[in-house]
């Protein structure tokens, strides 16, 4: 009896506790804290959405606060409606960051950054076979290749700063569709993926300078560029991306700083996010022995969990599929006027009106 207590005992609380110990000496790298109250913070996109929440944030409290986006006029007016809410002046920098020479002249010109936040990005839900190939290289210029030019052209005075003992970072906007692909974000996903391999392999040059580096993975967030996204787009995109909730871009920002100044190399924003990223934890850096230990615990769950979501999935991919064709069925047969609604609903353009009305004569 006493041996069966002991078994128990060992199975539910030592070895747990062996492991949590464990993982206390293992993970790297170390954990840090990094303020940013008097620091400088540079913030790409910084005049909408979710660049906006964050040079709020960032104002009120108390950072000296750098945007940059290429649009003067939207520059001009996140400058004032900073200046409104917090009282603080924002120095606006207008740049392409596909341009290099000018994300350089920009970086230089604002001076010495502490915390570099590249939110920057461009979205269009679409098909790739509807997708024109120059649609899928703006994207991956703008959101990956643009990070690059922002962090090398950032980088040396970051490296070289006065007090190499302050803790600095450098912080990449990607979305819970860098995490896992989703229908319609073929292009988008790649370069959100895209910069979780930069993101990982720069942690590695840059700790020894004292350099942390942090991703951010927000779900659809009620901005601009969404409602912009969202006039056209695919269907099944929607269904698929619902599975995680919305956010406020207030939010985003608030989990975004939290995730800095607690130096996590993951950053989710809401719930599903958390299950998410455990789900997809793979060989990223984490500093947090907590973490690591919910990692380790959850992770054959997490797959069990993941794959239904993959289920799910599929499932409303074949249902979707299975209804367009019935609707076009019903369409031929009866060679009936549809509204345009159901039509856009199933993606038939008005070339396919002009055949089914060809047909029926
Ligand atoms: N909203 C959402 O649902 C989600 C968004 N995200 C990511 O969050 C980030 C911000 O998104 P959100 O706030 O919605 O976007 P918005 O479209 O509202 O804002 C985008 C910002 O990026 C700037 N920008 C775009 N292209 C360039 C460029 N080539 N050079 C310089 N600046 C540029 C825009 O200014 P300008 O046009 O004047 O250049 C603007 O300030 C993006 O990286 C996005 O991928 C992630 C998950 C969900
Ligand atoms: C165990 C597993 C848990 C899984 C939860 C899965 C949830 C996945 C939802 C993906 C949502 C993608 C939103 C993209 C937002 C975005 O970037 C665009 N709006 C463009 O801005």
């Amino acid at each position: 009896m006493a041996d069966a207590y002991f078994s128990l005992f060992t199975l539910i609380v030592l070895i747990p506790l062996a492991l949590i110990a464990f993982l206390y000496f293992l993970v790297r790298p170390r954990p840090v804290k990094i303020p940013i109250k008097n620091r400088h913070v540079f913030i790409t996109g910084g005049s909408s959405g979710i660049g906006l929440a964050l040079a709020h944030h960032a104002a009120a409290q108390g950072s000296r606060v750098s945007i940059l986006a290429r649009s003067r006029n939207k520059l001009e007016e996140a400058r004032n409606a900073v200046r409104l809410a917090t009282g603080i002046d924002v120095s606006v920098f207008a740049a392409d960051v596909r341009d290099y020479d000018a994300v350089k002249r920009a970086v230089d010109e604002a001076g010495p950054i502490d915390v570099l936040l590249l939110n920057h990005g461009v979205f269009v839900a679409l098909e790739l076979e509807k997708q024109e190939l120059s649609e899928v290289k703006f994207t991956l210029d703008v959101n990956l290749m643009g990070s690059f030019n922002l962090i090398k052209a950032a980088l040396p005075a970051m490296r070289t700063r006065k007090d190499p003992q302050q803790p600095v970072s450098i912080a990449l906007v990607s979305s819970q569709a860098g995490q896992v692909g989703i229908y319609g974000y073929a292009a988008y996903s790649a370069s959100k993926f895209g910069l979780r391999g930069l993101a990982e392999a720069l942690q590695q040059e840059v700790i020894a300078d004292n350099i942390h580096v942090s991703l951010i993975f927000p779900p659809d967030t009620d901005t601009p560029g969404f409602a912009e996204e969202n006039k056209r787009k695919p269907e099944l995109t929607k269904i698929i991306a619902s599975s995680s909730g919305a956010m406020k871009p207030e939010e985003v920002a608030q989990k975004t700083f939290d995730g800095i100044k607690s130096g996590s190399f993951i950053i989710p924003c809401n719930l599903e996010g958390i299950a998410l990223s455990l789900a997809t934890a793979g060989l990223s850096p984490q500093r947090s022995f907590l973490m690591a230990t919910v990692e380790v615990l959850a992770a054959g769950i997490l797959r069990i969990a993941g794959l239904c979501f993959q289920w799910t999935w599929y499932t409303s991919i074949e249902k979707w599929h299975n209804q367009r064709k019935a609707f076009v069925e019903l369409m031929i047969s009866t060679s009936s006027r549809f509204t345009s609604k159901e039509l856009k609903h199933f993606e038939l353009g008005p070339c396919f009106r002009r055949l089914v009305a060809d047909i029926a004569t």
